[in-house]
């Protein structure tokens, strides 16, 4: 299965990374800046579940995208989905499927609009990953699963050959028959980590160590609850249990990758995490308190950000 992933960046790089040493044929989409970086110093992981040497990964640029792929891993942050749906429309023919890995929900809707909902699947990823200043992939903790589905939930031939192409990778692949639930499931844990570790700027275990701050924390994911429950995806309480777990766990080094990018002067999926969180809650009632400060928190951030920051 020819394997083209979008962005060599910490989770494209570190999948792909993973995917390219067993074997499969993946080929990165860069742009010129990154395809230099990867020609000088190689695609380099760095893992407790084992490093990655990879001297010449093969990459491609957006003009010189051919022929379609079966497989679009699309793995660029949200702010950069306009563009990348620009770039990949060469590599994307009848038989292509896109498995995006963005966290949050409205990349489905934009991809559906672009390219047919019937070449889109489900899919999220779980990992704590960043690039160094060589562009090499830091892994920052043991997860690294993948998770993938039809929205319909069948077991599709094409599911079936996504399963064995991602299989024995050295990462969790996992197929999935409820996806749109993992990924609510998923979003509003993201959203209460991004939310309370930006909004706090410290791990999960500085905010249980500080007055108030773990009641902050369940109070800002039973907001997002109440927005996934209002959309159709309330949360098991399994699930619920767990973030809740998760979120107040006393000395927890957790954070969100939003939170590393924001302390690193990046931008910020402000409005896809958070913001379009907040646009989905029930305007029956009162707009969700502590997401309204979260978000104007960000959008505060991102204002003071000069354009030649850039991404
Ligand atoms: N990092 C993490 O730990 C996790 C991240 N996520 C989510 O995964 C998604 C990706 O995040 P992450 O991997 O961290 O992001 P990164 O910024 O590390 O990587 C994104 C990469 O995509 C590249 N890219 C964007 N647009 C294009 C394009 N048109 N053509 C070629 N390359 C492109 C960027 O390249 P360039 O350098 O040229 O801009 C960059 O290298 C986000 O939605 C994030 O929220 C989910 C779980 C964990
Ligand atoms: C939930 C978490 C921490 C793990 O994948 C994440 O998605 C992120 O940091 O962006």
């Amino acid at each position: 299965m020819r394997v083209l992933i979008v962005g060599a960046g910490a989770t494209g790089g570190y999948f792909g990374g993973r995917l390219l040493q067993h074997g499969r044929d993946v080929t990165f989409l860069v742009r010129k800046q990154r395809a230099a970086q990867l020609a000088r110093h190689g695609l380099v992981i760095r893992s407790a579940m084992g490093d990655v040497d990879l001297p010449a990964p093969p990459t491609v640029l957006a003009a010189d995208l051919r022929a379609p792929y079966e497989l679009i891993l699309l793995s660029c942050k949200a702010y950069g989905l306009e563009q990348a749906m620009i770039d990949i429309a060469p590599a994307v023919g009848p038989d292509t499927t896109i498995l995006p890995l963005l966290n949050g929900m409205r990349q489905l809707d934009l991809l559906d609009a672009r390219f047919g909902a019937n070449h889109v699947l489900g899919g999220q990823c779980v990992i704590a990953a960043t690039l160094d200043e060589q562009g090499g992939v830091q892994h920052l903790n043991q997860s690294h699963s993948l998770t993938f589905g039809e929205r319909t939930g069948e077991a599709s031939g094409r599911m079936q050959r996504i399963t064995s192409t991602l299989a024995d990778s050295d990462f969790d692949a996992r197929p999935s028959a409820a996806i749109l639930q993992d990924m609510w499931d998923k979003w509003i844990f993201l959203a209460s980590l991004a939310g309370i570790t930006c909004l706090l700027r410290g791990s999960v275990g500085s905010i249980a160590a500080a007055p108030g701050g773990s009641a902050a924390a369940l109070a800002l994911l039973e907001e997002c609850r109440a927005v996934a429950a209002h959309s159709g995806h309330a949360p098991g309480e399994a699930t619920l249990q767990r973030a809740r777990q998760v979120l107040t766990e006393a000395g927890s080094t957790l954070t969100a990758s939003m939170l590393r990018d924001l302390q690193q002067g990046h931008a910020i999926e402000a409005d896809h995490v958070i913001g379009d969180m907040l646009a989905r809650a029930d305007p029956q009632h009162a707009a969700p308190a502590l997401l309204s400060v979260v978000y104007a928190h960000l959008k505060i951030y991102e204002a003071g950000r000069s354009p030649a920051q850039g991404t």
